[in-house]
């Protein structure tokens, strides 16, 4: 059966990184989607801003909604201290399989965990199935029209906690406007938006972080 996008990045990653080190695994990813498949992975120059972000929160718990091939799963795990969990949810079962690959070969296993499913079926049993109680980082970067119903879920599971930052991609494009509205109004939510760019394009894009006040 034809390869997929999809496992074309893996077997690059494979042949082409290094195994065990996750740094040579994200800019191989970001070498062959920039010269030969583009490819929705937050990508390099977003990638600083989250790498920013993870530094000054150090967060120990942390959840990301859309792993697709695990490319922030494994740039967000290499920066985690060894004690960190990071949760990542992926309902395609092909995008999982390759994601799990993915961080297996960048040696970020221990840290990371693929939860198959959607989020809203995962995220309200966090708590009871996956001894979560409240959470430090959530990356939201799966399909737009859900940051909003998943961020209210979020809340409504009791999963946030003062100071809990809920950092979102592609706020300008494709776009969140919903969420955008919805946080930005929300006087429980301290917001701050980080221009930049799609990845891999000339395009201009934004990241928005969301500090809940409690
Ligand atoms: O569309 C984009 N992202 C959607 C990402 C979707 C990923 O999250 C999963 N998912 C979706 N709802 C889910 C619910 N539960 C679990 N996984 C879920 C999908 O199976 C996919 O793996 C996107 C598009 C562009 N772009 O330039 O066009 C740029 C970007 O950076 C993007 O992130
Ligand atoms: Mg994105």
């Amino acid at each position: 059966m034809a390869q997929s996008k999809e496992e074309r990045i893996l077997n690059f990653v494979l042949q082409n990184a290094v195994r065990g080190d996750p740094q040579s695994v994200v800019d191989t990813i970001d070498k062959y989607c920039s010269q030969k498949e583009w490819a929705m992975n937050v990508g390099a120059e977003k990638g600083l801003i989250l790498d920013k972000i993870l530094e000054e929160t150090k967060p120990s718990v942390l959840l990301e909604l859309g792993t697709y091939c695990g490319y922030s799963a494994v740039r967000i795990a290499r920066l985690l201290k060894p004690s960190a969990r990071l949760l990542t949810i992926e309902f395609n079962p092909d995008f999982a399989a390759i994601a799990r690959q993915m961080i297996e070969f960048a040696g970020v296993q221990d840290k990371v965990k693929i939860v198959e499913g959607s989020s809203e079926t995962i995220i309200p049993q966090l708590k009871k199935k996956h001894e979560v109680d409240t959470l430090d980082f959530v990356f939201l970067d799966h399909w737009k029209d859900r940051y909003l119903p998943d961020t209210i879920l979020l809340l409504d599971q009791g999963l946030l906690r003062k100071g809990s930052v809920i950092l979102a991609d592609n706020v300008i494009f494709p776009g969140a406007p919903e969420f955008i509205k919805y946080i930005r109004n929300n006087n429980r939510f301290e917001c701050t938006n980080y221009p930049s760019y799609v990845e891999y394009m000339k395009v201009k894009d934004a990241m928005e972080k969301a500090v809940f006040v409690g």
